[in-house]
């Protein structure tokens, strides 16, 4: 069922903890919050859960309105028809799955056999049908989390809210259980807001992306537009964009301007840069990483090439060193430092060929269209 959050606001006490925020979700999408420790994604989920009432705004569930501070509609959060899975397990550990899974539709004194059917039929999509006889404290933490999906699965909710469900788990089950949970997700179309504060679980779980900052939604897309596309730095660096360094504008020739990082110019096409009071203004004197109108070059590390052969100085050609090394199967990670300058990290596929050691030197180099320049923040 699709669910519309309007300018919601909420405080506790003084403190504002959401503000002003809309967002539509479509029915069957998967919506993730991403954001820092405190931006507000617990928050605005628990909203929906009828969990903390907002100081103003509207939420509907389907065409259910379950919250609006005007006509003083505030539905319960056990009408809601909403499922949740939290980062604790939550489950009991001297009760079987089974009855860990069946507990809520006892409660609603479903016929038994139907129960039976549900929670079959739920167990098997998570993957414990044959654990369903087994005590839940002799489980591990990814089937416990398992059967926290099945107890909220089963009351087949309209929505489902997840508040970080795989961050108590080792990182290689938190892998396995993503790609599981974004089956299950898709297989029963079902609407989803997932919290999180880790960019590549957000990049693979999502249909859309919410970036949050201070109570605001900041940027919201598909994962692939907003990892292409950051509206400022601190986004960018949130998705994992290493290679970002405060800037000023130096010169302009043809359709490329010349910014200054410390020690070094970068070309960049002149199309891309910001304009306004934020855009990279001209000047000769040294960028301020402390003034947030001083903006930022960005550079993808993945879009960093590295060469041992000299290339002609000037353009995105600078000379480094080799300083970390650092393998990841298929790529290798470089931390180069500039003669002169910043340090580069450069994602560079491996093709079988050997792995540069510490203290090479080598050429790094970057398209211009791969550079990026971008406010330090979205403007408020
Ligand atoms: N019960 C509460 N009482 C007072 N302040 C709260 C309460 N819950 C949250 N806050 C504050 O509201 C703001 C938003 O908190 P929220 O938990 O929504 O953030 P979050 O993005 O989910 O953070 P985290 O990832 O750490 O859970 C924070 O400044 C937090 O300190």
């Amino acid at each position: 069922m699709k669910v519309q959050l309007e300018n919601i606001t909420l405080a506790y006490g003084d403190a504002v903890a959401i503000k002003d925020l809309s967002v539509d979700i479509a029915d069957g999408e998967s919506l993730v919050l991403l954001g820092k420790s405190g931006c507000g994604k617990t928050s605005t989920m628990r909203c929906v859960a009828g969990l903390e009432t907002p100081l103003s705004g509207r939420i509907t569930i389907g065409d259910t309105v379950v919250f609006d501070s005007e006509r003083r509609v505030d539905v319960p959060p056990n009408k809601r028809n909403v499922g949740m899975v939290f980062q604790s397990y939550a489950v009991w550990p001297h009760r079987t799955i089974f009855h860990n899974v069946a507990f809520s539709l006892r409660q609603q004194k479903l016929p038994k056999a139907e129960i039976r059917e549900r929670v079959r039929d739920v167990l098997d999509l998570v993957g414990l049908t044959e654990f369903a006889d087994r005590g839940a404290s002799l489980l591990s933490g990814g089937q416990m989390q398992r059967v926290a999906l099945a107890r909220s699965l089963v009351m087949r909710p309209s929505v489902l809210l997840l508040d970080e469900p795989l961050s108590n788990l080792d990182a290689r089950l938190r892998d396995r259980l993503r790609v599981e949970l974004r089956e299950i997700q898709q297989r029963l179309s079902l609407t989803c807001v997932y919290v999180t504060h880790d960019q590549s679980e957000a990049l693979a779980l999502a249909d859309r992306i919410a970036l949050m900052q201070n109570g605001r939604i900041v940027q919201i897309d598909r994962p692939e537009k907003i990892y292409d596309a950051p509206f400022s730095a601190s986004i960018a660096d949130f998705l994992g964009v290493s290679n970002i360094f405060p800037c000023t504008r130096v010169a302009s020739r043809e359709n490329l301007s010349v910014l200054g990082l410390t020690g070094h110019d970068v070309e960049v096409l002149s199309r891309s840069l910001p304009t306004g009071p934020e855009g990279a203004a001209e000047g000769s004197g040294a960028a301020d990483p402390a003034d947030p109108a001083t903006p930022r070059v960005c550079i993808r590390p993945e879009d960093i090439r590295l060469l041992t052969e000299p290339l002609p100085e000037g353009g995105n050609n600078w000379l480094g060193k080799v300083e970390v090394v650092s393998f990841q199967g298929s790529y290798v990670r470089y931390r180069v430092g500039l003669k002169g300058g910043p340090e580069l990290d450069a994602l560079v596929p491996r093709h079988g060929s050997a792995l540069l050691p510490v203290g090479t030197p080598v050429w790094a180099t970057a398209e211009p269209t791969a550079v990026q320049v971008l406010p330090a923040e979205v403007p408020a």
